[in-house]
């Protein structure tokens, strides 16, 4: 559990966080958005204490950070940036072992453990160990970066912009590896990013900051139905909102049970998300589709008709909370 407590931070007189208050519980994914200079990075370097805070209070597990010995708490907190800051001289093996070696771990236990994490990020041990970070490519980097930053086995995980300069490819793929990882190893992730389509897709907590503030926090489904104001709506993509909601959302729990009439042509997969569903219809010119399971085997249909009615009454029903 990580929480601050009205912290804020100056740099000089100027103040970059102000009077920030923030529980991350245990296991949760946080993502931290906001537009530029908001004070989303020097959040997370309070937390490991790269930046001491000017006041207030920052605990884990409930002992105050300041309580830490600071090269104690780094190595109880794994962080990742965005170019990596792997060391350019050091092999891949090297790299990721950089943390057990510091904690004096036996040789063998370190080795054992590097060749654990580059099978947890799919690095091939013959193929990337001996290899240096220039012989790497942009995503494969980054998947070292997190070896490195999961050695020691944190319970926390800070991650700044870690994919920002990735293709939209790559950058797909570590997500998807990154809520897999998360699915095994429950770590409590604070992630920094611009990109609002990957902090809906990984985080369960939202937090939109500005001007060094929290203005608004919750679950991503809870904020793009109901934005505090206009500044986190145009951040959640304004008009975009409900096709962003609508990524959130998989077709089975949409569908209804198939009816009396031939199924329809057009075919989706009840794990496919309602945006997949409807950028369909529109492919497709039709105004319902046949949803299937794993098997192929048509499980019930959904129909666009009833999935305006829906979304206009979740709306009707968020105006009168
Ligand atoms: N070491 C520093 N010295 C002085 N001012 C700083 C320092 N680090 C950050 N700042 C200022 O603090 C504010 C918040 O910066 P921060 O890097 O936390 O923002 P951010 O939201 O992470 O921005 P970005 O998304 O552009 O990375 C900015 O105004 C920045 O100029």
């Amino acid at each position: 559990m990580i929480e601050l407590c009205n912290v804020s931070k100056f740099f000089d007189q100027t103040p970059a966080v102000e009077e920030l208050t923030l529980s991350i519980p245990k296991g949760k994914f946080c993502a931290l958005v906001g537009t530029s200079g908001c004070g989303k990075s020097t959040t997370l370097r309070m937390i490991n204490r790269l930046l001491t805070h000017s006041s207030g209070e920052i605990e884990l597990d409930g002992q105050s950070i300041d309580a830490y010995d600071p090269v104690l708490l780094r190595r109880r907190i794994g962080y990742v940036i965005q170019n990596t800051g792997l060391f350019p001289h050091w092999n891949v093996a090297r790299n990721i072992g950089l943390v057990p070696r510091l904690l004096k771990w036996p040789t063998a236990q370190v080795n054992q453990r590097v060749e654990e994490l580059m099978g947890l990020l799919g690095l091939p041990v013959s193929e990337f160990a001996h290899k240096y970070p220039h012989q790497l490519s942009g995503g494969q980097a980054q998947r070292v970066g997190v070896a490195r930053a999961l050695a020691a086995d944190p319970d926390i995980l800070l991650m700044d912009e870690p994919f920002g300069a990735l293709d939209p490819i790559t950058r797909e793929k570590l997500q998807e590896m990154l809520m897999q990882l998360q699915a095994r190893l429950h770590k409590t992730i604070v992630f920094v990013t611009h990109d609002m389509d990957e902090a809906l897709r990984l985080a369960d907590m939202l937090v939109v900051m500005r001007d060094g503030r929290i203005v608004q926090q919750g679950t991503p489904l809870s904020l793009l139905q109901k934005p505090t104001d206009s500044f986190v709506d145009s951040l959640l993509g304004g008009l975009e909102r409900g096709l962003k909601q609508a990524s959130l959302t998989r077709v089975k729990d949409h569908m209804a049970p198939l009816g009396p009439h031939l199924p329809a042509q057009s075919r989706v997969m009840t794990e496919q998300t309602l945006r997949q569903a409807l950028s369909m219809m529109l492919r497709d010119h039709c105004e319902w589709l046949t949803v299937v399971d794993q098997h192929d085997v048509p499980v019930g249909e959904l129909s666009l008709r009833k999935l305006v009615k829906e979304a206009f009454q979740a709306q009707e029903k968020s105006r009168d909370v």
